[in-house]
């Protein structure tokens, strides 16, 4: 299965529109894949708190619809990281009406996958001031067959939802972010770490640039099951291309069957 990770960098210049264009050329031009990935919250500003209410948006909005055409021109799975969800009609638990959800859309431009963020990041701002959690586990089938869990940047800091995602049969996660360069060896570390405890593969794009006086760390990867980087990109702007061979997974799990000695 070919992946390509969009590894976006960008700063405070862009409106949502001109990203949105810039980005869904770059989807475009990745024909030949059969997944593609985006990082989180690219067109709002990953750490661009202030701006999030004015620029949030539905699943059916103008960002998701220009992802769905551009998965179709391109013939690919993709993963439009995520955006500020505003969905409408009632609000959430906590009385927010936002949510950071992720979105993937088929090869026919079709919305199959919504996953919203259930760890918020910002302590007593940002996300938990802003947004709702998610509740929800969320798994996708990917061309090759296999199962990917979705899970969102500060996520991948709870390693309690990654076994709940292989509990349920997936061998991949798929990991937008947009985690700062002042913790990017936290990434790099817990990256391989979801990999090795969970013998999974970890599929993780994450944002470069600097927008809201926020230096975000690059470093998007892809690790297979034991802990090795299958691939891994610099700090700027890339696109990173995987070949992931088949059975992986299964090879790793069966040659070092660890998962099943777990005591619950
Ligand atoms: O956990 C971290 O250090 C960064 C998390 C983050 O930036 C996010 O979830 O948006």
């Amino acid at each position: 299965m070919k992946v390509a990770l969009i590894q976006l960098a960008y700063d405070d210049s862009e409106t949502v529109e001109e990203r949105t264009t810039r980005v869904v050329d770059l989807v475009r031009q990745q024909r030949g894949h059969d997944l593609v990935v985006l990082p989180e919250l690219w067109p709002m500003g990953g750490f661009d708190y202030r701006a999030w209410s004015d620029k949030a948006q539905t699943t059916s909005g103008s960002v998701v619809q220009a992802l769905g055409a551009a998965a179709r021109d391109a013939g690919v799975l993709l993963h439009g990281g995520s955006i500020v969800e505003r969905p409408g009609g009632a609000p959430g638990p906590e009385g927010k009406d936002l949510w950071n959800t992720s979105v993937v859309l088929d090869s026919s431009g079709e919305l199959v996958a919504t996953y919203r963020k259930i760890h918020r990041f910002g302590f007593a701002g940002g996300e938990p001031a802003l947004m709702e959690a998610g509740a929800d586990l969320v798994s996708i089938e990917l061309p090759d067959g296999s199962m990917a869990g979705l899970s969102t940047c500060y996520d991948l800091r709870f390693p309690e939802l990654y076994r709940a995602q292989i509990d349920q049969g997936a061998t991949v996660f798929v990991i937008p972010a947009a985690w700062p360069m002042a913790r990017v060896d936290h990434w790099r570390l817990l990256l391989r770490a979801r990999a090795v405890e969970d013998q999974a593969v970890v599929i993780a794009c994450n944002t470069a640039g600097t927008h809201a006086r926020a230096e975000m760390g690059g470093h998007s990867a892809v690790i297979g099951p034991g802990g090795e980087v299958l691939a891994e990109a610099g700090e700027g702007e890339e696109v990173l291309s995987v070949d992931l061979p088949t059975d992986l997974v299964q090879a790793a799990r069966e040659g070092f069957p660890v998962l099943a000695d777990r005591r619950l």
